[in-house]
């Protein structure tokens, strides 16, 4: 598959973020960003893989990169032009995948349609839309309580969606799934990203494989260490790896290439340095 692109506009940034919890520094100058990748004759998005060790601070940033949280200096920038994070406009699809039990998967949908501001008369059609594209079809009468952990997952990163601004984070999506679940999650992602330009996937994961194998670009959170090695307090974006660059992005099968598990040997070696 051919990786001719070029790097456009930025659309996500990242300056100088950081976050002080209980006295203890969490995040210390977080600076990093998301620029729009352009393939001729394609629309594509943007998939990154965010890594880090357990503890390290991946949910506290990706609260701050979701306007959840505010955090004590710097600031999140979103879109084309860039402007302030505003909470609705990242869709977060956390684990416990929260909807709503009294409504179906149809109803669902049409409360996030509405509230993203599209007109009634074409809420229904749109959520139809994407019900077939997450396969959700034969589901749309069907309510939460009624559908497996894959099903619900699928419902919440569609009404997510549907009411962002093609920004989507997902904590930890493939937890939990076995490995034919996470293949077909990693085709739902795969396909969300090439469904508008902007679209904008960050997935926080500790399954360093299933993450490199979708994304264009890995971010791996870690902290510093001063000349005798101690930890210096508050993570950062230590290493970010461009897939695209090594020839790992877009590829069928990526999985069972050597230089793809060199990678994530790569990475895993580095996550013990954290
Ligand atoms: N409310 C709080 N007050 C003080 N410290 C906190 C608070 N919430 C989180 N922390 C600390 O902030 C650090 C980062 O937590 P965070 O949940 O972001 O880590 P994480 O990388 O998402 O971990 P995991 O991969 O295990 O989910 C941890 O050391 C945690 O103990």
């Amino acid at each position: 598959m051919s990786t001719v692109h070029e790097f456009k506009n930025t659309i996500l940034k990242v300056e100088n973020v950081s976050l002080n919890l209980g006295g203890n520094q969490i995040l210390r100058d977080v600076n990093v960003d998301i620029r729009d990748i352009v393939r001729p004759g394609m629309s594509q998005g943007q998939i990154v893989g965010f890594l880090g060790p357990s503890g390290i601070g991946k949910t506290k940033f990706f609260e701050i990169l979701a306007g959840l949280i505010k955090p004590d200096s710097g600031q999140v920038l979103l879109g084309d032009p860039l402007t302030p994070v505003q909470v609705g406009r990242v869709g977060v699809v956390q684990q416990s995948y929260p909807l709503f039990g009294h409504r179906t998967v149809l109803g669902n949908l049409m409360v996030a349609a509405a509230r993203k501001g599209i007109p009634a008369a074409e809420r229904k059609a749109k959520c139809e839309e994407m019900l077939a594209h997450f396969g959700l079809e034969g589901h749309a009468h069907r309510f939460p309580a009624e559908l497996s952990g894959g099903q619900k997952q699928r419902v919440a990163i569609a009404q997510q969606l549907l009411c962002s601004d093609h920004f989507l984070l997902l904590d930890e999506p493939f937890s939990g799934l076995d490995i034919i679940m996470i293949e077909k999650v990693c085709e739902l992602l795969r396909s969300i990203a090439a469904l508008h330009e902007h679209n904008t996937i960050i997935v926080v994961s500790h399954d360093i494989e299933s993450s490199a194998s979708i994304a264009d670009t890995l971010w791996v959170m870690g902290r510093d260490r001063d000349d005798q090695g101690n930890i210096i307090p508050g993570s950062r974006i230590k290493h970010t790896y461009n897939l695209i660059e090594r020839g790992l992005a877009w590829q069928e099968n990526v999985m069972s290439r050597r230089d793809f598990h060199d990678l994530v040997d790569e990475v895993r070696g580095l996550f013990k340095t954290l």
